[in-house]
């Protein structure tokens, strides 16, 4: 198979979607990958030491697109791409498709078979190719928390973890899965007084375990919600049903309970966000306000620290990217049902239920279009 490597377009997003050692393994396997001129730059891997691994450099994306059965990003096709998708392709990346109609009905248009990272799941329910990112940017989003709480950067004035003689921040973490609990490491660590709320009981409990004593894990509700939204100087959204469009826990009607200067991180930004006033930013004008609060919505946050995401990315994404390559898309998803699980848009048709859901379309099971 011919494998085509695109350059990042999003904004400030320096990521690839392979590592020379990952060209090293496909061309192993035989296969012959594009890589996109200086799509590995930003993540510290230059031309030569894809071709080195045995890639060839080509121009432009118009035409990776031209030449590759398989174009895998790690962000989704951005518009100026839609057009280049052909006809069979395997597109492999990032998708987000329940927050984005126009990408749905071009992907639908272009007849390709696009497989999502982030739904891809194994039978513990866990997705592998979403956890490295999540990691990533659940760090992160304390990280910004903390920054933009600084009051040039439009904050409070509130540091999290206090001083000797001066109590901590309140940090709210929403969603007690990888990003939250990545993100809640990192708010204890620093010494704020930290609330999770997932609305599953095991996990709670497993947080409970694990979690030192500065993290109270809660369920969540609507009331507790209103609740700590007083209390709060930090909220980190980190919610996720996989494939589909994150809840709205937050309304804007919550904004006037919590004090002024507080920060927003909603990181369920990619699937539309929890937050009712949450619109996606980029790392060039990351934050926005609205009634006081700060709001943090980059929906690529691990773009910001490319060498480290990249490497993470692709330890996870590679090893599927090689079974799609061997056995072509049908025979990967035949064998493998957590490969089949990403499988979203096929031939025009929606394989994701949620998909289908957000935008009233037509859905198609993903048995019928591998038989
Ligand atoms: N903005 C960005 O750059 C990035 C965004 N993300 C996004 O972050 C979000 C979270 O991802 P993960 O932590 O990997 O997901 P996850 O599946 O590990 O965790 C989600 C948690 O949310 C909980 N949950 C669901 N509904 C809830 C509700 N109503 N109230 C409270 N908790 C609820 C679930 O029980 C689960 O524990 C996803 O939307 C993901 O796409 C991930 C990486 C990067
Ligand atoms: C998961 C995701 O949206 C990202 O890594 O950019
Ligand atoms: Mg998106």
């Amino acid at each position: 198979m011919i494998v085509g490597i695109l350059k990042e377009i999003k904004v400030l997003e320096n990521r690839v979607a392979m590592t020379p050692a990952g060209v090293e393994v496909m061309v192993h396997n035989k296969h012959t990958v594009l890589v996109e001129n200086n799509a590995g730059v930003g993540s510290g891997f230059t031309n030569e030491e894809y071709v080195a691994a045995g890639a060839t450099i080509v121009e432009t994306p118009a035409e990776v697109y031209a030449k590759s059965d398989m174009v895998m990003h790690v962000k989704e096709p951005q518009p100026q791409e839609y057009d280049m998708i052909r006809k069979d392709q395997i597109v492999f990346t990032y998708l987000h498709l329940a927050a984005d109609e126009p990408q749905t009905k071009a992907l639908m248009k272009a007849g390709s078979i696009n497989i999502a990272y982030e739904t891809i799941q194994k039978a513990d329910g866990s997705l592998p190719l979403l956890t490295p990112m999540s990691e990533v940017a659940g760090r992160m989003a304390t990280i910004q928390g903390a920054m933009h709480l600084a009051m040039p950067a439009g904050g409070r004035g509130v540091l999290l973890g206090g001083v000797p003689g001066v109590e901590p921040a309140t940090v709210i973490v929403i969603g007690g899965g990888i990003v939250g609990i990545n993100a809640a490491k990192m708010a204890c660590g620093l010494g704020a007084k930290v609330y999770m709320l997932d609305t599953n009981l095991d996990r709670l409990r497993y947080l409970s375990d694990v979690m030192p004593a500065n993290c109270i894990p809660v369920m969540s509700s609507k009331p507790k919600l209103r609740e700590l939204m007083a209390e709060a100087d930090l909220v980190i959204g980190a919610v996720l049903i996989p494939g589909a469009k994150a809840p709205k826990l937050i309304t804007r009607d919550m904004l006037s309970v919590m004090k002024k200067g507080s920060v927003l991180v909603d990181v369920a930004i990619d699937q539309g966000g929890c937050f009712e006033t949450s619109k996606a930013t980029t790392h060039a004008e990351p934050t926005y306000e609205v009634d006081g609060i700060v709001h943090y919505c980059v929906a690529n946050m691990p773009g910001a620290y490319a060498k480290t995401s990249t490497l993470a990315l692709t330890n996870a994404t590679l090893p599927y990217a090689v079974q799609i390559a061997n056995k072509g898309w049908k025979k990967a998803c035949q064998e493998n049902k957590e490969i089949a699980l990403g499988l979203n848009v096929v031939h025009g048709k929606v394989t994701f239920e949620a998909v289908a859901e957000a935008f009233g379309l037509d859905y198609t099971p993903i048995a019928s279009v591998l038989a």
